[in-house]
């Protein structure tokens, strides 16, 4: 229950919340969200943060992940889910969308959405998925001026940098950015697409900054626990696809259901209900701010 009927929080409140809870003893498990549903039902699931992925909401929009959104197309995305949510979010901005002024916008931008945290990454446009191949880097020297710019625009936003080196200068280089990038004033380094547990335990020992692992499905990743990643030294876990990844696999089920069997009948068990539904919502407390609007009442059943 957030927004309206909710208090909601300041920006600023946001991402000081994040960063006590990067700082925190355990490891800060962030789901994403494509969508204020996904968000809600995740809250409710007891996660702290959210995590709004590129590739995620491109793909709610039928587009690849490919950066070529806009940072107001996101910014309003990210807003909808934090009044839903009323949690600190983590939005990957990709490479601020642009040049340093590009970033600069974004950065302005995504304080007024009050977004706690941004993730911004050091590929050159147009950016590719970090599990893939032939992706192309920016300079050093450009990705420090996106991470300064963000900073001069927008103090309070907590910064991920992300570098792609990994896969494509290697990991002795991905090093030397991530030293750079923190120098610039990033807050925590994302080393993107790391392949093993040797690599995630070489490179916090390299860094003094939290750390973010990225534990996507179908990438170069093994699937390591959070309790694995936490004892490597890593403070952030994020599942950036999987609620688009599970909602699209459930879309699919049900509409050959029905193309096949003229009814969903089978599925309504798998199916949230109309009453998780509103409650999930805050249907009720919506509804009790006008009088004229008559209760719903629900049976067990629905
Ligand atoms: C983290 C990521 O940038 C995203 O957009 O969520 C992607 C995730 C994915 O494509 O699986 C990534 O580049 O790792």
């Amino acid at each position: 229950m957030a927004w309206i009927v909710d208090q909601p929080r300041t920006q600023k409140e946001l991402a000081e919340e994040f960063a006590s809870l990067v700082s925190a003893d355990s490891i800060l498990q962030i789901p994403g969200a494509h969508d204020p549903m996904a968000g809600l039902v995740a809250k409710e699931a007891g996660f702290l943060s959210l995590y709004l992925s590129g590739a995620a909401y491109t793909a709610s929009r039928g587009l690849p992940d490919l950066g070529f959104i806009t940072s107001n197309e996101v910014a309003e995305r990210a807003r909808d889910i934090i009044r839903a949510t009323n949690l600190p979010l983590l939005v990957d901005i990709d490479t601020g969308f642009g040049g340093v002024l590009n970033v600069a916008r974004t950065a302005a931008e995504m304080v007024e959405a009050k977004i706690a945290a941004v993730q911004i990454e050091d590929q050159q446009l147009p950016k590719k998925c970090g599990h893939l191949n032939g992706k192309r880097l920016v300079s050093t020297e450009e990705m420090v001026q996106k991470i300064r710019a963000i900073k001069k625009v927008a103090p309070t936003l907590y910064v991920v940098a992300r570098t792609d080196a990994r896969g494509v200068e290697g990991k002795q280089e991905a090093r030397d950015r991530s030293l750079a990038y923190v120098e610039a004033g990033a807050d925590a380094i994302f080393p993107e697409a790391l392949e093993g547990a040797d690599e995630f335990k070489w490179f916090s020992n390299q860094l003094s900054v939290p750390l973010l692992a990225n534990m996507t499905e179908f990438g170069k990743t093994p699937y390591f626990t959070a309790d694995e990643f936490s004892q490597w030294g890593f403070d952030m876990v994020i599942y950036p696809v999987t609620s688009m990844r599970v909602a699209a696999k459930a879309y699919e089920m049900v509409f050959t259901e029905i193309k096949e069997q003229g009814t969903q009948k089978e599925s309504l068990e798998r199916m949230q209900k109309r009453s998780e539904l509103y409650s999930t919502i805050s249907y009720n407390q919506f509804e009790e701010l006008d009088q004229q609007i008559a209760k719903t009442i629900l049976s067990k059943d629905q």
